[in-house]
């Protein structure tokens, strides 16, 4: 893999009292795809602004391939290519012209920049739309304009490709095509930073992850990294009666080692190791007969736990070691 194509050092950026990137530190190199997870105002789009020169930090470094994107904005946003979280302004526009624009604007050919649209249109399956006009309120669906406003950041090879949500509104079928495209940008060359809330999704595609709590960089590492697994490592996904206020102290001990216990709602996900499977099942099946859970499922252990645990949603985080349920 080649030289880091973002790299970000101590970022601090503060609104009035809010510490919305409080000395974050992530790198993104050519050919890698990293996720960038956190909740609704953990500072994922504060951070995105000042990678592409909309929003000047208070303290620490930013530079895209190679140019410090704090003194010259400029160079550093040629060498940068935003899908933004709102969707794009396609008034009068059909997605052929706004996508042949996008690639006219980073110096492409007027050919070169007619096959990638055609290209791009194809590998997202919205060739349906290609041709037709957005109206204000109408003329193309928020999925369409979405894949469209995905196809203006790809059109054009560049070292950095930032996408904020990008399959928002966008229907499961596509949502596989879009992801396809990004791992095949990441594999032509190019270093994706790819911001979401869909961690099941995410961990498809990425290489490493960055988890935002906060401001702050609370868990940073490849998927099997931060799963902490074992790949033999399972999940017991138990569903509470609601009006269980708190279950860890009404359900009864488990005979299991659970390695990490988190509580998201009336949802509690356990994991432990596959070799307790069968007594685990015998437990959660034993509380449901008794009424006392909903129900339950087993299933390979998933990154969204690690995820809910790194995040605080956790009621208990124990990884490494045993505890009582
Ligand atoms: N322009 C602003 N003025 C004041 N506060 C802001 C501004 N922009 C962001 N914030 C605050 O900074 C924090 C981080 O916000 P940010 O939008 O970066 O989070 P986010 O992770 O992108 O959230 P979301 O997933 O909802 O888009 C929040 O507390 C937010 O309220």
């Amino acid at each position: 893999m080649s030289g880091a194509v973002l790299e970000v050092e101590s970022l601090t950026r503060k609104f009035g009292a809010v510490v919305a990137n409080d000395g974050i530190g992530l790198r993104v190199h050519a050919g890698e795809v990293v996720g960038l997870l956190g909740h609704n105002g953990a500072g994922k789009t504060t951070l995105v602004s000042q990678v592409v020169g909309l929003l000047r930090p208070h303290g620490g470094s930013i530079a895209v391939a190679g140019a410090d994107a704090v003194a010259d904005p400029a160079t550093a946003r040629r060498c940068v290519a935003l899908q933004p979280q709102s969707q794009a302004p396609l008034d009068g526009l059909t997605p052929k012209t706004a996508i042949e624009i996008a690639g006219r604007l980073r110096g492409m050919s007027r050919a070169d920049a007619r096959s990638a649209a055609r290209a791009l249109a194809d590998e997202l399956d919205i060739g349906e739309w290609f041709n037709r006009q957005a109206t204000p309120g109408g003329g193309l669906s928020g999925g369409v304009r979405r894949l469209t406003a995905f196809a203006m950041a790809a059109v054009a090879p560049v070292p950095l490709i930032v996408l904020d949500e990008p399959t928002n509104d966008v229907d499961a079928g596509r949502r596989r095509r879009l992801w396809r495209t990004v791992r095949r940008l990441a594999d032509d060359g190019a270093g994706v930073l790819l911001v979401t809330h869909n961690v099941a999704e995410a961990e498809r595609v990425v290489d490493s992850l960055v988890v935002l709590d906060h401001g702050r960089v609370v868990a940073a590492g490849s998927p099997s990294h931060l799963r902490g697994s074992g790949a033999e490592d399972l999940q017991l996904e138990i569903s509470l009666h609601s009006d269980h206020a708190d279950p860890s102290e009404s359900l009864p001990e488990a005979p299991i080692a659970i390695t990490r216990r988190v509580r998201s709602g009336r949802r509690m996900l356990l994991t432990l190791a596959a070799r307790d499977a069968e007594a685990a099942v015998a437990w959660a099946t034993a509380l449901r007969s008794s009424d006392q859970i909903e129900g339950y499922a087993l299933a390979p252990a998933t990154l969204e736990d690690a995820y809910l645990a790194a995040t605080g949603v956790a009621s208990t985080n124990t990884a490494g070691g045993a505890a009582d349920v």
